[in-house]
């Protein structure tokens, strides 16, 4: 993408309404743009981040098994009178009526969607286990927004049900998605912890809250500190296999929120240089709640034995518009923002450092279609700025490699490249360039 041609409006200075880091660069950045409190539109250069974020958990969903589908955002009220829901939800749940004045709602959550997509088609004990997941914006009508879109009112979800016939086969279920948020949020760069949650609104007695350690975090988190460098389970781990010694190798050290921790058992759980008490993000939440759902909306297959069972249910959320500010809050450095490439809203960024000079042009012109051919997600900064405010603007919005031309480099024949995470900068001759970077 050619600079001069893209729409990427950075900020010269800092917005004063901003508190947190990840806030201040995403606006500086220009990467969203507040609309009103909660609500906020994703610019180019933010959506593309969102988007790589998303695609990262549709793999990683459908590794496990999870088939996607996608549900409305507007959803009947009557649905939600037949779980209890409706009246109990209370204020964050954005209520509406239509020309009809029917009464609809907002969804904040689809637990009650799902399960009537379930109770419609699926019959038998043959069907299961099913897993079904989406990507949709929900509304939650927070009682103070804030942080940009850490904490907005209208955010992006994936949220993934479970479908089982028993508790057994639905903690196995569960596991599954452990084992996948696990892979998840490391392919992001992301050290997120597992920690025993409490389930809310959502209920259930099973649940773990997905926790990144960054102090702007809204949550005190207390862990063992081995939790922080476990190995990660390799891409081809067999999610129809027993995944419960990974399951219980990561929940086997002591990980719990502050509305869960157990002072005495967490002292007597964790050697004290091991005791890492910290605030924490949390950028994802699983639950396993049985039949919650499925008793109320009668979801229930026929048993092998012939008889009807209601089915035991999970849901498995992450936010992913929570997670882009997660990662840049985990991410960052003084000149701003530092992203992993694998959510890098573009791979490199290739600055022209005398645009207007004929022979400059030509060489980046060149350079950046062979970059491009050979498959790199590329910017070029082709604008006509002095080489101080590209320099600035390619580490304001984090891109990792900086490919550096000018005429004295055309004269040797040389590029400068420069490893944006470690400032690293190496020389190296023009036609080296692509296969140093691909
Ligand atoms: N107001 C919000 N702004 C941004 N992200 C949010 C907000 N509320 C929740 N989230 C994100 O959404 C994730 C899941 O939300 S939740 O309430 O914990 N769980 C559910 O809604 C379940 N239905 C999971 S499918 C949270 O872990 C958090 O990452």
């Amino acid at each position: 993408m050619r600079l001069s041609r893209y729409f990427l409006p950075v900020l010269r200075d800092v917005p004063k309404e901003a508190e947190i880091v990840s806030h201040r660069l995403m606006l500086r950045a220009g990467m969203i743009r507040q609309q009103a409190s909660g609500l906020y539109s994703w610019l180019p250069l933010g959506y593309k981040v969102l988007m790589k974020v998303q695609r990262i958990i549709e793999e990683e969903q459908n590794r496990s098994g999870a088939i996607e589908l996608l549900m409305p955002t507007i959803q009947s009220a009557d649905l939600w009178r037949e779980s209890g829901r409706y009246d109990a939800y209370g204020k964050e749940m954005l209520r509406i009526e239509d020309r009809h004045e029917r009464e609809f709602l907002y969804g904040p959550t689809n637990e009650e969607m799902i399960t009537d997509i379930f109770r419609t088609y699926v019959k038998s004990y043959k069907d299961l286990p099913l897993n079904l997941y989406h990507i949709q914006w929900k509304f939650r009508d927070e009682v103070r927004p804030r942080f940009g879109t850490m904490r907005s009112r209208e955010f992006l979800m994936k949220d993934a049900y479970s479908f089982d016939l028993d508790k057994d086969s639905a903690v196995k279920a569960y596991e599954r998605m452990f084992v996948a948020y696990l892979r998840t949020y490391a392919r992001m760069g992301l050290t997120a912890i597992p920690m025993r949650a409490d389930t809310g609104p959502i209920g259930g007695d099973l649940s773990h809250e997905w926790i990144i350690l960054a102090e702007t975090g809204e949550s005190q988190v207390f862990c063992h500190r081995d939790l922080l460098e476990k190995p990660i389970p390799p891409k081809n781990v067999d999610f129809r296999g027993d995944l419960k010694p990974i399951f219980n190798d990561w929940t086997s050290l002591y990980a719990a929120t502050e509305e869960m921790v157990d002072h005495a058992e967490y002292e007597a759980a964790v050697p004290e240089d091991k005791r890492v008490s910290a605030r924490g993000i949390e950028v994802g939440h699983i639950f396993y709640f049985g039949t919650k759902y499925s008793e109320p909306m009668k979801a229930s297959v026929t048993g092998n034995d012939g008889k009807e069972t209601v089915v035991h249910m999970g849901s498995y959320g992450i936010g992913l518009t929570r997670v882009v500010p997660a990662i840049i809050e985990a991410s960052h450095d003084e000149n701003g923002i530092v992203w992993p490439v694998s959510v890098a809203p573009f791979e490199a960024v290739l600055i022209n450092l005398k645009a207007g000079d004929a022979d400059t042009d030509a060489a980046c012109d060149k350079l950046y279609g062979e970059l491009t051919a050979a498959g790199l997600d590329m910017l070029y900064d082709d604008r006509d700025q002095p080489a101080g405010s590209k320099f600035a603007t390619a580490d304001l919005v984090g891109i990792p490699y900086q490919i550096i031309l000018g005429p004295r480099g055309l004269k040797t024949g040389e590029v400068e490249i420069k490893h944006r995470k470690t400032g690293e900068r190496e020389t190296l001759p023009l036609a080296n360039v692509v296969e140093r970077v691909r």
